[in-house]
């Protein structure tokens, strides 16, 4: 098997903290390996423009170290024979102190230079790192089995997409912000040392100190940052909750339930955040209080035990303000990765289970054949995952290429399931969908899916013209003509007669049009797709009689050019089929042809018109 850089190990059971850290541990080691296998060759690029960085600032401030030596012998050259660090050797005996100063300026120039292309590098390598993750996911939530992605609560998938990937990059752009802190506090450590070697070891046993002492405040922030992914997972389920059904809570006047669930998760996540805050800058502000201690220490050993000369001590304490920032940095990035990890470990998650449900029709390219006479589904059985029931159970039934054929029933009967087998969706457990005698192979499915098109009762419609809509189906942009052509078979001719014609906009989810206009315009959407197999799903279940009557009409038209099936509750749908086939507790119980043989007043379709 593949090796997968984003696995996280599992931890073994231990006690709740102990396990809390070794899951931050194994989030953090498994994030560094994606960036590695991911990003490999640019990140030690990265890395060695952070080191060059961090050497070029800190050669900026060994410059000041023979300025130093004016002070109080004054003077305009500088003797720079008595230097002893290391490639001073190279440097001149002597040198003006106006070119040193000009040196010293040049210097800062060229670093801010290098700094910008620096960051551009790096921000460049963590969104693209952070943009691989997101198009995986999507590619993942696309490719995986129907029955398992219908599952998974759709604020879900959202939330991993957006806000969830947000706090990945935010935690990539931490970890390159510890490896930078880290480049800069080793290299600093060697230059330190060069100068003096206890007041480095008694810098850095301080800082290193001072990180150990912080512990507990990270332990918080893993705290935090797990009940931070739980509240937004909470308030994003709400939101979608509310926008989603944002008709029918003004109509029944619910927004102030929403309002209400809303501010309440809302208020939990700010008391979180007011309490995360409030002990973390406790741990921020007793570890300024070290540095300031540990400056003043230093300072104190330096000029009574050490005896440095001030020009070594004002160097040394130059690089102790790099030091001590980096030290707090350290802190408040760790700190700060730890809130953002539990993202990547959702994600993680997310991406194992969509893998694990991968669905092999995706890897399929052979051909699927057109019906010619038949498409049979012959005893299928279909269970959803996990559930005990069988949502179809040894079903049979015909669907006669060219007719048009409606299934019926009561709710949860398994119409849609039998719907989801013919479109190649669910693949049963049993049985086989034959066309014209041949059983379709998995690997055909994919291509089978090309020859179906499918309308639902609630269109998926985006925020923009009829053209745009229309051209989602055929996957790009496609001719008026081809377009008017598709309106016309689906009785939506009136489009012509709008006037900015295919340029009308449509509204978000279509709601500037009329249920039935949307949805004779959903049905040319399907047929521009030029299907073999036309699935409707309560396609007219939303519409008043005479916009249904017009949808009938649409359809009716459609009998002989192509196979039809549509699930509907309502009588006038049935009336007009040549088959009706009817389902209970996931079994064909009962079959009709009503053209043929008129409706019977015992059948289900007489009582269901009586
Ligand atoms: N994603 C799912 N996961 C688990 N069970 C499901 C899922 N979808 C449907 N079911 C169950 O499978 C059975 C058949 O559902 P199906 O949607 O096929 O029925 P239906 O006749 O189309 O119902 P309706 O008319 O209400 O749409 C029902 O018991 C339903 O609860």
């Amino acid at each position: 098997m593949a090796h997968d850089p984003s696995a996280v190990p599992t931890p073994a059971p231990a006690s709740p903290a102990a396990a809390e850290s070794r899951a931050s541990r194994g989030q953090l080691s498994s994030l560094w390996r994606a960036m590695r296998h991911l990003e490999g060759r640019r990140l030690w690029i990265g890395l060695g423009l952070l080191v060059l960085g961090t050497l070029s600032e800190g050669a900026a401030i060994m410059t000041f170290l023979p300025v130093l030596q004016l002070v109080g012998a004054g003077g305009t050259t500088i003797d720079l024979s008595g230097l002893d660090f290391p490639g001073a050797g190279l440097l001149p005996a002597v040198i003006p102190l106006g070119l040193l100063l000009l040196a010293i300026v040049g210097l800062t120039g060229l670093q801010a230079l290098f700094n910008r292309s620096k960051a551009v590098y790096l921000s460049d390598l963590i969104y693209d790192f952070t943009n691989h993750y997101r198009t995986a996911l999507f590619r993942d939530v696309a490719q995986a089995r129907w029955a398992h992605v219908a599952r998974i609560p759709r604020s879900r998938i959202e939330h991993a997409l957006t806000g969830e990937i947000e706090r990945l990059y935010l935690a990539a752009f931490l970890v390159l912000s510890i490896l930078q802190n880290l480049v800069g506090l080793s290299l600093y450590f060697v230059l330190s040392l060069a100068i003096s070697v206890p007041m480095t070891l008694l810098s850095y046993g301080f800082g290193i100190v001072a990180l150990a002492l912080m512990r507990p405040f990270r332990r918080l922030a893993r705290h935090y940052g797990d009940r931070l992914q739980d509240r937004r997972e909470r308030q994003l389920a709400a939101v979608s909750e509310f926008v989603g059904s944002l008709k029918m809570a003004r109509s029944m006047n619910l927004e102030s339930r929403y309002l209400g669930l809303f501010s309440a998760i809302l208020g939990q996540t700010k008391a979180d955040a007011r309490e995360f805050t409030r002990q973390s800058t406790i741990g921020s502000g007793l570890f300024q209080f070290a540095v300031v201690s540990g400056a003043a220490l230093f300072i104190w050993v330096a000029l009574r035990w050490v005896h440095l000369d001030v020009g070594r001590i004002v160097i040394l304490l130059l690089l102790f303000m790099r030091t001590a920032p980096r030290f707090m940095g350290m802190q408040g990035a760790v700190q700060q990765l730890l809130v953002d990890l539990p993202a990547w470990g959702a994600i993680t998650r997310l991406r194992d289970d969509l893998q694990a449900q991968h669905d092999p029709a995706m890897e399929g390219s052979d051909p699927a054949p057109a019906p010619r006479r038949e498409i049979r589904l012959d005893r299928v059985t279909w269970r959803f995952p996990g559930e005990s029931r069988e949502a179809v159970s040894d079903c049979s039934l015909t669907l006669r290429a060219g007719e048009l054929t409606v299934l019926v029933g009561p709710s949860g009967a398994g119409k849609t399931s039998m719907a989801d087998i013919v479109m190649g969706l669910l693949e049963p457990q049993k049985g086989a969908v034959l066309v014209d005698g041949t059983a379709l192979r998995p690997g055909q499915l994919r291509r089978w899916r090309d020859r179906t098109g499918y309308v639902a009762q609630e269109p998926f419609m985006i925020n923009g013209t009829i053209r745009e809509n229309m051209a989602i189906a055929a996957g790009g942009p496609v001719d008026d003509e081809r377009i008017f052509r598709a309106l016309d078979l689906a009785s939506a001719g009136f489009v012509r007669n709008l006037p900015a014609g295919l340029e009308t906009m449509m509204g978000d989810r279509g709601a500037l049009l009329s249920g039935g206009e949307r949805q004779r315009i959903a049905v040319a959407r399907a047929l521009l797709r030029e299907p073999d197999v036309l699935v409707l799903d309560e396609a007219t279940s939303a519409l008043d009689w005479e916009n249904e009557e017009a949808l009938i009409r649409a359809i009716d038209g459609l009998r002989g050019r192509m196979t039809i099936l549509a699930i509907t509750h309502r009588p006038a749908l049935s009336r007009a089929a040549d088959a009706v086939f009817v389902m209970e507790a996931g079994r064909v119980v009962a079959s009709e042809r009503p053209r043929e043989q008129g409706m019977q007043a015992e059948g289900y379709l007489g009582r269901m018109t009586s």
